[in-house]
C-alpha cells in the first residue's frame, strides 16, 4: 500500500493532477530527442562531412546507447537517489548535452577565414561527441524513471486508471516526436549565421535544447505534488549478491542427501530474507518472458531503414501532396495518435466481451500484426520489383553534348558539370516534379524544363544546333516509378496496430508486475528489448545476403512468428502477479512463523513498511481482481 494521503485531494477524474506534469515532460522530452534525431545524419553528413558509412554507424550507436543507459538511471533511481532527484539530475545532463550540440554546430566559432566553414573540425566534432554522450545518458537515463514515476503516482487500486495513463503517455512520445519530427528539418533548411549565411543546425538542435528545458521546469513545478517512492539502499548490489549466493549455495549442496527445493533462487534463503528473494523472482520471471521481444523490435525499426528504401523505389504523388521517402516514417506516430484511443476506447473493450483479453494476449497479437506488416512489406516489393528496371539508379539524368563547344548545365541546388563537345556528363540526382535546367556556354544560355517522375531516369541528347526547349531530344532510361507510396499504407498500419498492442501493453505489463522497489529497473529490462532489437537490425544489415527483398521481408515476417509462438507457450506458463499483495503477504506470514523465520521476515517487512506511506483510498475500478492471479 503507497502514497500518500495529501495526495488523494489533488485529483481531477479520478487521476492524480500530479500525472499532468509528468506527461507534459515526456512530450518535451521526446519533442527534444527525436528532433535532434531528425537531422543528426544530415548535420554529421553536411557539417562534419563525414561519409555515408561513418555517419550511419555513428548514428546508429548514438540510438542503440540511447536504449542501453536505461540500466543505468534505473539502478541510480532504485538503489540511490530515487525516481525524482534521478529525472531532474539527468535531465539536467540531457539538456546541458542538446546545449553543447546547438553550439557545436555553429560554423562561425572556427570560421576565421569567413568563407562559411569550420576550420576546425576537431573542436566540432569533438563537442558534438561530448553532447551525443550527455544526451543518450540523460535520455536513456530518465526514461525508465519518468514512466515508473508515472505508475508511481496511482494506488494500486487504480489499475484502470494506471492503464489509461500509459496509453496517454505513449500519446506524448509520438505527439512529441511526430511534430519534431516536422518542425526540425525546416529549422535546418533556414540560414543562418554572423559571416556568412548556411543550414542551420544550430537552430534546429536549439529548439531541441530550449523544449528540453521546458520539460525540466515543468517536471519541477509539478513537484509538490508528486508521490516519490523513496529508494530502498543499494537493491541492485541486494539483489545480484543474492543471485550470487544462490547459484553458490546450490553448487555446493548437489548430492542427494540435499533436499531439493521448489525454485533455485530458494537456495538464497539460508542467507538472505524471503522478500528479497521473492521479489528477485518476480523480476526474473518477467525479464525471462522478455527474451524473445527484441525481434519485435528488429522488424519495428526496419521502418527507418529497408521501409524508406522501399518508398524510393516509389511514386509519393499524392495530387495536392508530395510525399518524400523518409516522410512516409511519420505516418507510424500520426497512426498511433488516431489506433491508441480507438483500441482503448473501442476494440479492446469490444475483443474482452468475447475473450479475455490480458496484457500477455496483447502482446503476442501485437508481435502477430509486425508479421503481417511484413508480409504486406514483401507483397508491395513484389509488386514494386514488377516494375523496376535496374539500370541506372533511380532519380538520375545525363545530358549528350552534340555542340561544337563546351557547355555548362545546372538546375537549383545541382550543378550537372562542364561537358566538353561531343562528350557527355556524369548521372546527376534531381528532385522530383518540373525542373528548369540552365545550359549556358561562352557565347549563349538558355533554359530547358522537363517533368520528373519518381525514380526515373533520363539522357537528354543537346544537339548541335541549340536554340533551346524544343531542340533537346529527352531519352527515358527508366521509367517513373509506378507503384505508389499509398501501397505502404497497410504495413504502417498493422506495424502501428502492432506497436499499440505490444508497446504500450508491454510498458503497463512491465510497471504492474514489478515488485515496489524494483519497477524502474523493470522498466529498464523492457527498454533494454529496444536496444537489442535495434542491435539485431545493424547486424541484418551487415549479414544477411538475400538478393532477393521481398524474400527477406518474408523471412523477418517468419521469424517474428516463430518467435511469437515461443512467446505464447511461455506467456501461457506465467501467472499475473500483484506484487503488493505478495509483499504484503511477506508481512502477514511473519506473524505465524517461527522465530527464526520471523527475524528473516523482519527486514522484508520492514521494506514494505517503508514502501507504504501513509494511506490508500479504494477510488478507483478494482475491475483486474479477478486477473490477479490468471494465467496468459
Ligand atoms: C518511432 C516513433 C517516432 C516513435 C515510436 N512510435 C515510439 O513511440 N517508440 C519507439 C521506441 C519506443 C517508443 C518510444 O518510447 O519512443
Amino acid at each position: 500500500v503507497k502514497r500518500s494521503s495529501t495526495l488523494n485531494n489533488n485529483k481531477v477524474l479520478g487521476y492524480p493532477i500530479s500525472i499532468f506534469f509528468i506527461v507534459v515532460n515526456e512530450f518535451c522530452e521526446r519533442f527534444s530527442y527525436y528532433g535532434m534525431r531528425a537531422v543528426l545524419v544530415l548535420y554529421f553528413k553536411y557539417f562534419l562531412r563525414w561519409d555515408n558509412d561513418l555517419a550511419t554507424s555513428i548514428y546508429h550507436t548514438f540510438v542503440a546507447l540511447c536504449y542501453l543507459t536505461p540500466i543505468l538511471g534505473a539502478i541510480i533511481a532504485d538503489s540511490w537517489l530515487g525516481k525524482f532527484k534521478t529525472i531532474i539530475y539527468l535531465s539536467i545532463v540531457y539538456a546541458i548535452g542538446q546545449v553543447t550540440m546547438a553550439v557545436s554546430a555553429i560554423h562561425d566559432i572556427t570560421d576565421k577565414d569567413r568563407d562559411g566553414t569550420p576550420d576546425n573540425m576537431t573542436f566540432h566534432v569533438a563537442m558534438s561527441m561530448v553532447g551525443l554522450f550527455l544526451i543518450a545518458l540523460g535520455t536513456g537515463g530518465i526514461k525508465p524513471c519518468v514512466s515508473a514515476f508515472g505508475g508511481d503516482q496511482f494506488s494500486e487500486h487504480q489499475e484502470k486508471q494506471r492503464r489509461t495513463f500509459f496509453s496517454v503517455f505513449y500519446l506524448c512520445i509520438n505527439g512529441g516526436s511526430l511534430l519534431s519530427t516536422i518542425i526540425t528539418p525546416i529549422l535546418r533548411a533556414q540560414e543562418c549565421g554572423i559571416y556568412t549565411q548556411e543550414k542551420c543546425y544550430s537552430l534546429a538542435f536549439g529548439v531541441p535544447a530550449a523544449l528540453m528545458v521546458v520539460a525540466l521546469v515543468v517536471f519541477i513545478v509539478g513537484s509538490g505534488m508528486y508521490y516519490k517512492a523513496e529508494p530502498q539502499g543499494n537493491i541492485m548490489l541486494d539483489v545480484c549478491k543474492c543471485i550470487g549466493f544462490a547459484i553458490s549455495n546450490r553448487v555446493r549442496h548437489r548430492g542427494k542427501q540435499y533436499p531439493k527445493r521448489k525454485h533455485w533462487m530458494d537456495w538464497a534463503e539460508d542467507r538472505y530474507d524471503k522478500l528479497l528473494i521473492a521479489q528477485i523472482k518476480m523480476v526474473l520471471k518477467v525479464l525471462f518472458l522478455y527474451i524473445p521481444l527484441p525481434m519485435f523490435w528488429t522488424l519495428f525499426d526496419q521502418k527507418g531503414s529497408r521501409w524508406t528504401l522501399q518508398a524510393t523505389t516509389m511514386d509519393g504523388n499524392f495530387g495536392a501532396l508530395v510525399i518524400q521517402p523518409d516522410q512516409m516514417q511519420t505516418v507510424n506516430p500520426i497512426l498511433i495518435l488516431t489506433l491508441v484511443p480507438i483500441m482503448d476506447s473501442l476494440i479492446y473493450p469490444l475483443i474482452q466481451k468475447c475473450v479475455n483479453f490480458t496484457p500477455l494476449r496483447r502482446m503476442t497479437v501485437g508481435m502477430l500484426m509486425a508479421a503481417i506488416a511484413f508480409v504486406c512489406a514483401g507483397l508491395v516489393q513484389i509488386e514494386i520489383d514488377k516494375t523496376l528496371p535496374t539500370f541506372p539508379s533511380a532519380s538520375q539524368s545525363q545530358f549528350v553534348n552534340g555542340m561544337g563547344m563546351a557547355l555548362n548545365v545546372s538546375t537549383p541546388g545541382v550543378y550537372v558539370g562542364l561537358i566538353d563537345s561531343s562528350y557527355y556528363s556524369n548521372y546527376s540526382l534531381v528532385n522530383n516534379g518540373k525542373i528548369i535546367f540552365t545550359i549556358w556556354s561562352d557565347t549563349q544560355a538558355c533554359n530547358y524544363s522537363r517533368e520528373f517522375g519518381f525514380g526515373s531516369s533520363y539522357t537528354f541528347y543537346i544537339p548541335g544546333n541549340l536554340v533551346c526547349q524544343n531542340d533537346i531530344t529527352a531519352t527515358e532510361d527508366i521509367k517513373p516509378n509506378t507503384a505508389h507510396m499509398a501501397l505502404q499504407i497497410p504495413q504502417y498500419f498493422f506495424i502501428t496496430a502492432g506497436e499499440v498492442m505490444f508497446s504500450v501493453t508491454g510498458l503497463e505489463f512491465s510497471y504492474s508486475q514489478a515488485p515496489n522497489n524494483m519497477k524502474a529497473v523493470l522498466q529498464a529490462g523492457w527498454l533494454l528489448t529496444v536496444a537489442i532489437g535495434n542491435f539485431i537490425v545493424l547486424i541484418v544489415a551487415e549479414v544477411a545476403k538475400i538478393p532477393e527483398q521481398w524474400a527477406e521481408y518474408i523471412l523477418f515476417a517468419s521469424l517474428l512468428i516463430v518467435v511469437c509462438v515461443i512467446f505464447s507457450i511461455m506467456a501461457h506458463f506465467y501467472t499475473y502477479i500483484n506484487p503488493a499483495e505478495i509483499e504484503a503477504q511477506f508481512m502477514k506470514k511473519g506473524d505465524d512463523n517461527d522465530e527464526d523465520d520471523k527475524k528473516q521476515l523482519q527486514k522484508g517487512m520492514e521494506m514494505v513498511k517503508r514502501n507504504s506511506t501513509g494511506s490508500h483510498s479504494y477510488d478507483g475500478d478494482d475491475d483486474d481482481d479477478e486477473r490477479k492471479k490468471t494465467k496468459m
